[in-house]
């Protein structure tokens, strides 16, 4: 039975406070240095034919099977796994149903989580009240779980682990965060979303039992503890073998560290990230995030900074446990497969998934399923585990549908690459693999050996980040890396999310353009750019010829840079979109549709 009431309205946008048009900045052209010459990176790999490619696009066809990616492939754009999950359970998405379930959870959304105590103190121990009222507390002990905390690259170990222990033969449940266009992203089955039927139905059972016994004293819970509730239950009563869990934020208070006994946990890179709730040292955060060590439980973490590593062993310690140190994965190990998730920081969240996938199988008896080569290599199903992961928004290349199927040439006009990089140490990280990836242009069919001259390539930043983060240390960290490889942009565009308007759903409308919307932000991104290119100087720089543009709506932004790739038709504007996953997010929709 649906429960009635309680959906507030969507959050009223916010009002404009910026030119509604594009903002141009005059200032000195940005040098374009050359690109660096190819390298013979293990990763290069032929491309797909073209032809190919553009019937994938033109038929809007679900994902490939994740067997297909090779680490520099040009992604075609994929329906939502979410999307493929429902059409496989034969349901219609996007139904009023389902309308109503993002609505109920819109409400949800507090800012509070964020700006005061959110995560902390008296409000986890509502937890165990909801735990309660769900009667979820036997259910969460019998799960044998991967827990993960870390500040960067846990949804990718995550995504790997669960991905290794399908190719063993087990039934998966995974929950990560967040999503990137669908919320049923972030609960995965057996490798597929969740489709609309079953989560609306979960939904709905979880939804109604907590409105019945919350009031004053105990609230609703907001929307992540509500989310991390919905996977338990997902999850127990789906019989998954293994449920793999992302921390949302931090660990100690992190609602998924309701689990009292994971079979194993680990730690991915830890930096700087959410300081204005976890801390301002990397001690003080690595001390949250060690928050889900448990007595007794097997922990795993990759290299550290020397600050974060001390805390993360002192906490194992006072726990009785070792917490083991693992090196990144050799692509040796790999028997020439590549991984499913691109980049070379994906070796070292490959190498801490093996080992946690090792141990669950170690822990619960089932080491006898896979065969340990002698030769050094992975076994087969972990390899094949490996490279058939498949996590959107990480290291993405997607040639632009729309652009590229009016050309009846080989060149792909316009290509966005996306990475949800929005820490100082991702941006660092996102910024060589653009560089490396754009260094040949690999959207070409035919041998990598061949590649476009890059000098007919231009370089584009689409960049937006959310307020609590410094641009101060974001964007020198971008610009700098990809200067130390011989990179320049041409442009940079600052954008508002989408998202913003429909924090929950996909379905959601987008602003019908009569709201104000408020642009301060990305108009100090935007200063922050040009000082940086342009010293204190900046937008007033005397020598200018508009490197940088600020845009009222994405559509928008997406409309130019199409008008501007087709009015040069033989350079290709190669797009870099980062800062925000949510960014990444509301890209790949606008860009299928
Ligand atoms: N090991 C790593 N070190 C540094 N940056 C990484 C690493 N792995 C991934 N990243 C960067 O972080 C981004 C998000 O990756 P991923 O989803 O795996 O991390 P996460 O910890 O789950 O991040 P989030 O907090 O945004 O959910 C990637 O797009 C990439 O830019």
């Amino acid at each position: 039975m649906r429960a009635s009431g309680g959906a507030s309205p969507r959050p009223a946008p916010p009002k404009r406070r910026g030119s509604a048009s594009p903002t141009t900045t005059t200032t000195s052209t940005a040098t374009k240095l050359p690109v660096r010459g190819a390298s013979s990176s293990s990763l290069a790999m032929p491309a797909p034919r073209l032809a190919h490619l553009r019937r994938l696009l033109a038929l809007h066809s679900p994902p490939p099977h994740p067997l297909a990616p090779s680490p520099v492939r040009p992604q075609p754009l994929l329906l939502p796994r979410a999307m493929a999950g429902a059409a496989h359970a034969g349901v219609a998405t996007g139904s009023a149903e389902y309308e109503e379930v993002l609505r109920c959870l819109s409400s949800l959304i507090t800012q509070k989580v964020r700006a005061d105590t959110g995560n902390r103190g008296n409000q986890w121990a509502l937890m165990s009240k909801y735990l309660q009222i769900l009667e979820l507390e036997e259910p969460i002990a019998r799960l044998k779980v991967v827990h993960v905390a870390g500040t960067k690259g846990k949804g990718s170990t995550c995504t790997f682990a669960e991905s290794i222990l399908r190719s063993c033969g087990f039934r998966t449940g995974l929950f990560t965060s967040p999503h990137l266009i669908d919320v049923r992203e972030r609960f995965r089955l057996d490798g597929l979303d969740i489709s609309e039927e079953k989560f609306i139905r979960y939904f709905w059972w979880c939804w109604n039992k907590l409105k019945v016994k919350t009031g004053d004293d105990i609230p609703m819970p907001a929307y992540f503890r509500f989310l991390a509730l919905l996977a338990f239950k997902i999850f127990s009563d789906e019989q998954v073998d293994v449920a793999v869990l992302e921390v949302g934020l931090g660990g100690k208070y992190d609602a998924t560290n309701v689990v009292k006994a994971p079979v194993v946990c680990g730690i991915s890179s830890l930096g700087y990230d959410h300081m204005e709730i976890l801390g301002n040292t990397l001690g003080e955060i690595a001390r949250e995030k060690a928050g889900i060590l448990k007595k007794g439980i097997p922990a795993y973490t990759v290299p550290q900074p020397a600050e974060a590593m001390s805390v993360l062993k002192q906490r194992a310690s006072e726990l009785g446990v070792s917490i083991q140190v693992v090196p990144p994965l050799d692509p040796r190990q790999l028997e020439d497969q590549p991984l499913g998730l691109h980049g070379e920081h994906q070796y070292m969240n490959a190498g801490l998934a093996v080992a946690l996938a090792n141990t669950w199988l170690e822990r619960q008896g089932h080491l006898d399923r896979i065969h340990v080569k002698d030769h050094g290599t992975l076994p087969d199903q972990f390899i094949k585990g490996l490279s058939i992961a498949c996590l959107h928004g990480r290291a993405q290349i997607v040639p632009d549908p729309q652009v590229n199927s009016e050309y009846k040439d080989t060149s792909c006009p316009l290509v966005f690459y996306l990475d949800g990089a929005h820490s100082p140490e991702s941006m660092e990280i996102c910024a060589k693999w653009f560089t490396h990836v754009t260094e040949k242009d690999i959207t070409q069919p035919g041998p990598l050996e061949q590649p476009r001259s890059s000098s007919n390539s231009k370089k584009i930043l689409l960049f937006n980040c959310m307020s609590v983060r410094d641009p101060q240390r974001l964007l020198p960290r971008l610009l700098d890396t990809c200067a130390q490889k011989g990179l320049h942009f041409d442009q940079a565009l600052f954008v508002p999310n989408q998202s913003q308007y429909s924090k929950v759903g996909s379905h959601a409308s987008p602003p019908s353009g009569r709201e104000q919307i408020d642009l301060s932000w990305q108009l100090s991104l935007q200063t922050v750019w040009e000082n940086l290119l342009h010293g204190e100087k900046g937008l007033n720089g005397p020598s200018s010829s508009g490197t940088s543009l600020v845009f009222e709506s994405l559509p928008s932004a997406i409309k130019w840079l199409r008008k501007t790739s087709r009015e040069n038709q033989s350079t290709s504007c190669q797009v870099l979109v980062t800062g925000s996953l949510h960014l990444v997010g509301d890209v790949l929709r606008l860009i299928k549709t």
